[in-house]
């Protein structure tokens, strides 16, 4: 599976990655020739992005395969005529395997590790530790990362910078090394995306080094980097034949105090072509919302049992609760009536606050629901919903979708959306100018109006996370919540593109004549 830059889009836990490498092996490529071609890559990337500081580069390897790297990695840049500088942590005796090997295979001074010994230097690769660490750093490994910080000098990280866990997005225990760039190997571990640890990897650079794209198959990844890859072959492009009543029709529940944010998710479900938008409101907030939305419906709902009325109408096929509705009695009973009407149902916002503490209830009925629900927690409301639930947002998302049954984005500047059955994706770019009033709404407003033309749910979630931040990049600085909806169409002209689906204007412009 191809995203955009080429590179796959699965995500590898350690555990698979060693399995990936042992695959590889078995299948006849020798391990040798996987760090040569590891080591190759770091120094290539090191030649291509180094800045014009002057001095030599300081290779610090560590005890592991890591370190065997950064022997490939030294001895590359020596033979490009790079002045560089190897220290080692620990003896070279102590070395094994390729790592052994590679360091035979230079014929330069290996100095001890010395966070005294900056001086002249212009830039730092980072061989110490990658797959293998297994507990914080400390003594001499701690002292040079304190030594490096203090400098100030750029640091290019191999696989990952050394102290963060390649599994884990939290922080780190230990210190770590802060890298402006990271080269890791054949596909992009938990760490390079999760926030806080992808702030320790700087650019992450995917280096491909020989081991086939088949083993895949056999560990077939649950993680993937959220991009088109994945979902765009579901996406619902309409057929030129197609009329508005094929396209779905989303129901929404507006608030009568905070009229905004429903109004935001309407316009961002017809944006992204759901045929037709309902909102209910109450009587005596309808003429706002109807005044401001000529291309929405509007239905006067003044009791719970209005709702369930307007759910009564199968062509209503996905529903939104929770934006600006309040939490109140009123926001859980259009939640549990749209669950036992089976319909695909968003619930954000007050709607899921108005679960905290009755969340044994509210997930009996999403097992019980014929369609598929999707929840749309930040973090504070996901810490209200799932108190007991801890751990990276990954594990989050994952541990609350399998206790819920529900597809669950946990929104950040990393949003995760995860299945029940571990599927999962994390969305690895998102412009801080996002984090803004009504965006959730929008976000919202999107996955319904991708339920509603039938996309299944863990994709139309994927889908909307992913179009909803290319459309604030769009949009650029200064963008609010009420500019994101009109910034969609860019987006989307540019994935019908991609899809081959654009649409030949010349053509329909013919059939019209
Ligand atoms: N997987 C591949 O396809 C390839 C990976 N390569 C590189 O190999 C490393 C992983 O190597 P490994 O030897 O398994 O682990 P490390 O080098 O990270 O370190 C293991 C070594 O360090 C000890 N250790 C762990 N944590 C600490 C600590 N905090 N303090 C002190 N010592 C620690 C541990 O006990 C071991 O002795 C991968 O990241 C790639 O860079 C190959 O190039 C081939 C392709
Ligand atoms: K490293």
């Amino acid at each position: 599976m191809l995203s955009q830059d080429g590179s796959g889009a699965e995500i590898l836990t350690v555990e698979e990655m060693y399995s990936a490498d042992r695959l590889a092996i078995a299948g006849g490529v020798a391990g040798r020739d996987l760090m040569e071609a590891a080591g190759t890559a770091v120094a290539d990337s090191v030649l291509l992005y180094e800045s014009s500081r002057a001095g030599a580069v300081l290779v610090l390897c560590g005890p592991g395969n890591n370190g065997g790297d950064g022997f490939v990695v030294a001895r590359r840049l020596k033979a490009a005529g790079r002045a560089v500088r190897l220290a080692l942590l620990g003896d070279r005796s102590a070395l094994t395997g390729d790592a052994a090997a590679a360091a035979a295979d230079w014929d330069g001074e290996i100095e001890v590790l010395d966070p005294a010994g900056l001086e002249d230097v212009a830039l730092v690769v980072d061989a110490l530790f990658g797959a293998g660490l297994n507990r914080p750093l400390d003594g001499l490994s701690a002292a040079m990362v304190e030594a490096v910080e203090r400098a100030g000098l750029p640091v290019l990280a191999v696989d990952v910078p050394s102290g963060l866990a390649g599994d884990r997005g939290d922080a780190p225990d230990g210190p770590a090394f802060r890298a402006d760039r990271t080269v890791t190997f054949f596909r992009k571990k938990p760490a390079h995306l999760i926030v806080p640890a992808r702030f320790f990897c700087g650019d992450v650079q995917v280096a491909q080094i020989g081991i086939p794209e088949s083993v895949l198959q056999e560990i077939s990844p649950r993680l993937f980097e959220n991009s088109p890859a994945l979902w765009l072959a579901g996406f619902p492009w309409r057929p030129a034949e197609a009329h508005k009543y094929q396209a779905g029709h989303a129901l929404i529940s507006g608030g009568t105090e905070m009229t905004g944010a429903a109004q935001l998710a309407s316009r961002a479900a017809l944006r992204i072509g759901a045929g037709l938008v309902s909102l209910a409101c109450s009587p005596a907030s309808l003429p706002i919302y109807a005044l401001a939305n000529p291309s929405v419906i509007t239905l006067a709902v003044g009791a719970a049992a209005d709702f369930v009325a307007a759910l009564a109408d199968p062509r209503r096929n996905a529903v939104l609760v929770g934006p600006g509705n309040g939490v109140g009695a009123d926001t859980r009973e259009r939640a549990i009536a749209a669950l036992e009407a089976g319909r695909s149902l968003v619930l954000d916002a007050d709607a899921l606050t108005v679960f905290e503490g009755r969340t044994e209830e509210l997930f009996k009925l999403t097992a019980a629901s014929a369609g598929e629900t999707v929840l749309t927690p930040h973090d504070g409301e996901f810490r209200r919903l799932f108190p007991g639930i801890a751990g990276d947002p990954l594990e989050r998302a994952r541990v609350a979708a399998a206790q819920s049954g529900a597809i669950v984005v946990l929104k950040g500047p990393d949003t995760v959306v995860a299945a029940p059955d571990r599927r999962a994706s994390i969305n690895g770019s998102a412009p801080p100018w996002l984090a803004t009033a009504g965006t959730g709404d929008v976000l919202s407003g999107m996955i319904v109006g991708l339920l509603a033309q039938g996309m299944p749910a863990f994709l139309a979630a994927g889908a909307a996370v992913w179009i909803h931040a290319q459309a604030a990049f769009a949009f650029g600085p200064g963008m609010i919540s009420e500019d994101l909806p009109d910034a969609l169409p860019k987006v989307l002209a540019r994935l019908s593109d991609e899809a081959g689906r654009a649409v030949d204007y010349r053509k329909i412009v013919n059939n019209f004549r």
